[in-house]
Parts: structure tokens; C-alpha cells; sequence
């Protein structure tokens, strides 16, 4: 895990980048740091892996003390995605990806091995891709071989900077859930730094809001869109915040109203389905219920209804007192 003890960072300048910052990332969790540019996001990642040295506080990944480690060391076992992925010209995409392996002493056989299988995990035939140079491919192919490449020597912890950041809203989407799904089974300790809003709801575990160098409320993604801490913060998530909210918040059981007897609605979601999924079915069956189903056995739990929906907003989001 990593953890911020107070941290504070001012540049020669006198610029203070970010103030007393102290939060936890959970061993496994994926904790994305969003704000208006300026904010203080890149510094507080790259004090992480010693890019930059914090002025006073500690950081410690996994119980260490990152100013006692060597930091070339340090970077090895931490994954660092950014934006401009910077992969080698000269190389091939699998040379690229082999290349913190091969380094740290896996044999080249071997790292090569590892390097394919990662290709493919983030779905990139190592047959078609492994031989092209970067300038041979798309932006969206790119990413994925940064991704493939930060994964390869299986750090347990990666920072990520705008990691799909250089590719259209579309191919960004798809990296996005392909991702989300990759995380589930390499399961790391992820801090993913971007000023997307959207990006930040969909992929963290729990979100950090920076306001100027602070961090204004870090929670789960349906706290924060439902319920926002401060003002700032309000604003930052914006108007359309119930809609985004409808994507991170899940069909629940006390949101179902009971099937009439021998009712089977034409269309239904699994339950734990989002909210936004579920909204998106009921507009287009005219009977204005649909049918929640058991993800495993798929037998019928309950019936959604409009006012089911404004339920589960409600729940995540209480009318002010
Ligand atoms: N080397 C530096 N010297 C002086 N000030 C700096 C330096 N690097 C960054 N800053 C300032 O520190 C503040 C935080 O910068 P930082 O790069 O962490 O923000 P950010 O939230 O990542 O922004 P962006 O989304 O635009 O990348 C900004 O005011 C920036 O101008």
C-alpha cells in the first residue's frame, strides 16, 4: 500500500505544490487523484517514486520509508505509466516491453515470454504487434504497450499519469474497461492521476478531489457524486452530476418492488447492474417495469419501476436535512 504522512511540497520558487496531505491507498485498491489542472496531482505521484522530493512529511509504500530506499531501486518496483508513454523508437513493441525484466537480470528467453503474455492480456496479439516499432503504431496501441510494459516486471504498485490520456473519448472508454477488467486479476495498488472526471468515477475504487494543493474529499466515486463535501467540490462535479452518478451506483435489493404473480417483464438487468444500465432498459420497454434478475442463477429477484430508480438515488444521494 501507499501512504502520505503529512506531506508537504514547496518548489525554490516558493510555489506550494501541495499542503499536509495524508491519505492511504489500500493494498489492491485503485485511488485516482482528480482536479483542475495546477492542482498539485503530478507533483504528489511523483514523490512516490522520488521524481520529486517532498519538503517535509514521509511516504511509505508497502511500510517503507521511500526516502531511506535507493531510488533508482525504488522505480523498479513501482510501475510508472504516463501520458507520453516514451517508449524506445529503436525497439520492438516486444523488446519494449521486456526491457525493465531484462534489466532487473530475467533472462532474455524468459522475459520475452513474460513480455507476450502481457501483450496479449492488454489485447495485443503478440504475433501482429511484437515485431512492429512504436511509430508503427496507433496512438490507442501505444498506451496499451505502456500499460504492458509498466505491468511486466509485476510491480505491486503502479502510478499512472493520464494513462489514456493521448487517445479519442471512444478508444479511451475501451482502454478503460479493458483495464478495469485486467486490474481485477493483477489486482495492484494503483494511484491514477487525471482531470477527467468521468475517468476518475468509472476507475477508482475511491476517488481523491484535489482542490489547490488539498485534497477536498476522497471517497468512494457514488459518495462523492452523491454527496459532495464542500462546495468546491460540488462545483468541480458539475450540474450533470446525477447522471454520472447513475453509472457508479448498483441496482440494489430494496430498490425492487415484488413481480405480480406470474409476471415476466420483457426486459431486465442482472441485479448489480448500474443504475444508468438499468435507466437505459426501462426507456425502451413500455411497461414501465423491468425484471431484476439474479446474476448467477437468473431466476427473477424483483421488478424495477421509475420510482425504484428515484429510490436508489435518494439512497446514495439524502435530501439535505
Ligand atoms: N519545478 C517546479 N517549480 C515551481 N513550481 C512548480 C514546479 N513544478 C510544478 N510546479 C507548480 O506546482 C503546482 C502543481 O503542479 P502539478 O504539476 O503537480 O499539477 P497538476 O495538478 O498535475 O497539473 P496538470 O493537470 O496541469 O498536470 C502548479 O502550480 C505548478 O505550476
Amino acid at each position: 500500500m501507499i501512504r502520505f504522512e503529512h506531506v508537504t511540497k514547496r518548489y525554490p520558487d516558493g510555489t506550494t505544490a501541495v499542503e499536509d496531505l495524508s491519505f492511504e491507498v489500500a493494498e489492491g485498491e485503485l485511488v485516482t487523484l482528480v482536479g483542475p489542472s495546477g492542482c498539485g496531482k503530478t507533483t504528489t505521484m511523483k514523490m512516490v517514486n522520488r521524481l520529486i522530493e517532498p519538503t517535509s512529511g514521509r511516504i511509505l509504500v508497502n511500510g517503507e520509508d521511500v526516502s531511506a530506499a535507493d531510488p533508482v531501486e525504488l522505480r523498479r518496483r513501482i510501475g510508472y505509466v504516463i501520458q507520453q508513454v516514451g517508449l524506445f523508437p529503436h525497439k520492438t513493441v516486444l523488446e519494449n516491453t521486456a526491457t525493465v525484466p531484462q534489466l532487473i537480470g530475467t533472462p532474455k528467453a524468459k522475459a520475452r515470454a513474460r513480455a507476450a503474455e502481457l501483450l496479449e492480456l492488454v489485447g495485443l496479439d503478440p504475433a501482429v504487434f511484437g515485431g512492429r516499432y512504436p511509430e508503427q503504431l496507433s496512438g490507442g496501441q501505444r498506451q496499451r504497450v505502456g500499460v504492458a510494459r509498466a505491468l511486466a516486471a509485476d510491480p505491486p504498485v503502479l502510478l499512472m499519469d493520464e494513462p489514456f490520456g493521448a487517445v479519442d473519448p471512444v478508444v479511451r472508454e475501451r482502454l478503460q474497461n479493458e483495464f478495469l477488467t485486467l486490474q481485477k486479476t493483477v489486482r495492484k495498488t494503483i494511484l491514477l492521476v487525471t482531470h477527467d472526471l468521468e475517468e476518475a468515477v468509472r476507475l477508482g475504487d475511491r476517488i481523491a478531489v484535489y482542490g489547490e494543493g488539498t485534497i477536498e474529499q476522497f471517497d468512494r466515486p457514488a459518495a462523492v457524486l452523491g454527496a459532495p463535501a464542500t462546495d468546491y467540490v460540488a462545483s468541480f462535479v458539475g450540474a450533470d452530476r446525477g447522471l454520472k452518478r447513475l453509472a457508479v451506483t448498483p441496482v440494489g435489493e430494496d430498490d425492487l418492488t415484488a413481480a405480480r404473480e406470474g409476471e415476466a417483464p420483457a426486459g431486465s438487468v442482472a441485479l448489480g447492474a448500474s443504475l444508468r444500465e438499468a435507466l437505459a432498459v426501462l426507456l425502451q420497454e413500455d411497461a414501465g417495469r423491468i425484471g431484476v434478475t439474479d446474476p448467477q442463477s437468473g431466476a427473477l429477484v424483483g421488478v424495477l419501476t421509475p420510482e425504484g430508480v428515484h429510490r436508489a438515488l435518494r439512497r446514495a444521494d439524502p435530501p439535505a436535512a
